[in-house]
């Protein structure tokens, strides 16, 4: 495995495996590597000739009061874990590198990035879109893998590609969790150990909501409501947003049906975590 740090270099790299006929499969992540980022490796390494992971806390993505500084980074581990899921090539560049001087350029985005997150951090999709932009030239990947707990990123990312013909083909993965149903997240590295047991109410909330639902229920109002009551019930926790909303528009929904989306981000202490669910399809 190779481990790049020159945006030139890995630029160059790809453009002569794309002439040698090879298909790049691409992960790009923030680092801290677990379970969850491991089952997007295995899936490239399934898919592509070439298997391209990238580690980058992207400070552009990043509100002024949010986690940039204290973002967890774990570089030597990460090469271990990715190598262990057949990587060739992680590439690890600079902010400076990423962002010299003179940078200026920003991709406009739409409707999709309006509610949930989009409203939460603002900006937030802004940052993402000119460092996947960014990261599909340098990498040149065919295929690119994102997993679904960040689920509006994905969909918005899947716009983005499609309307601005980019040559990458998508590929949203599944959520992977620990034993007990929290959601793998490299922010769970935050949590003390009675605010490990109190996020355990983000997944009661969607296990609240699948189960009213399969028996029947529809009313968005009810079903939030339910979900509320499990968020609620936990000191630590406090609610960022709680939606049912259209699972391809994300347009609110008053009556939920198979593809609408539960989403939700709620602090726990300091810690920010979100969670999803597609209400019809496996959690
Ligand atoms: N539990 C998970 N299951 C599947 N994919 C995941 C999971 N956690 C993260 N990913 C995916 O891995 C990619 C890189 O994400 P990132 O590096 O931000 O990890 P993270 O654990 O989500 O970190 P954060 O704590 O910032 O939310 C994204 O496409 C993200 O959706
Ligand atoms: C897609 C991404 C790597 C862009 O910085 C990041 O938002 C993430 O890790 O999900
Ligand atoms: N996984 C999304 C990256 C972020 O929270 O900024």
């Amino acid at each position: 495995m190779k481990l790049i740090h020159d945006v030139q270099e890995m630029q160059q790299t790809a453009l002569a495996l794309r002439r040698q006929g090879k298909r790049i499969s691409f992960v790009p992540t923030m680092g801290f590597l677990h379970e969850g980022h491991a089952s997007l490796l295995r899936e490239g390494r399934r898919q592509g000739d070439v298997l391209v992971l990238s580690i980058f806390v992207n400070p552009t993505q990043f509100g002024p009061t949010e986690d940039l500084d204290r973002y967890p980074r774990n570089l030597a581990g990460d090469c271990a874990l990715a190598e262990a899921c057949g990587t060739d090539i992680v590439f690890a560049p600079t902010a400076a590198a990423m962002y010299p001087p003179g940078f200026q350029t920003t991709v406009s985005l739409g409707p999709l990035t309006a509610p949930l997150c989009g409203a939460s951090r603002p900006g937030h999709f802004n940052g993402v879109a000119v460092v996947v932009t960014k990261l599909f030239g340098i990498v040149q990947p065919d295929i690119a893998l994102f997993g679904k707990k960040d689920f509006q990123q994905l969909a918005v990312i899947r716009r983005m590609t499609a309307d601005l013909n980019l040559p990458v083909e998508i590929i949203g993965m599944p959520i992977v969790r620990e034993p007990d149903g929290l959601a793998m997240s490299s922010r769970n590295s935050y949590l003390s150990p009675e605010e490990r047991q109190q996020a355990l109410c983000l997944y009661r909330a969607l296990l609240a909501v699948r189960e009213l639902f399969e028996r029947g229920e529809t009313s968005a109002e009810l079903l939030l409501t339910a979900a509320r009551a499990q968020i609620g019930a936990t000191s630590a926790a406090v609610i960022d947003y709680l939606e049912l909303r259209d699972g391809i528009t994300l347009e609110p929904v008053a009556q939920a049906i198979n593809g609408t989306l539960l989403a939700l981000a709620v602090k726990i202490g300091s810690t920010r975590l979100i969670d999803n669910t597609v209400l019809g399809e496996e959690l």
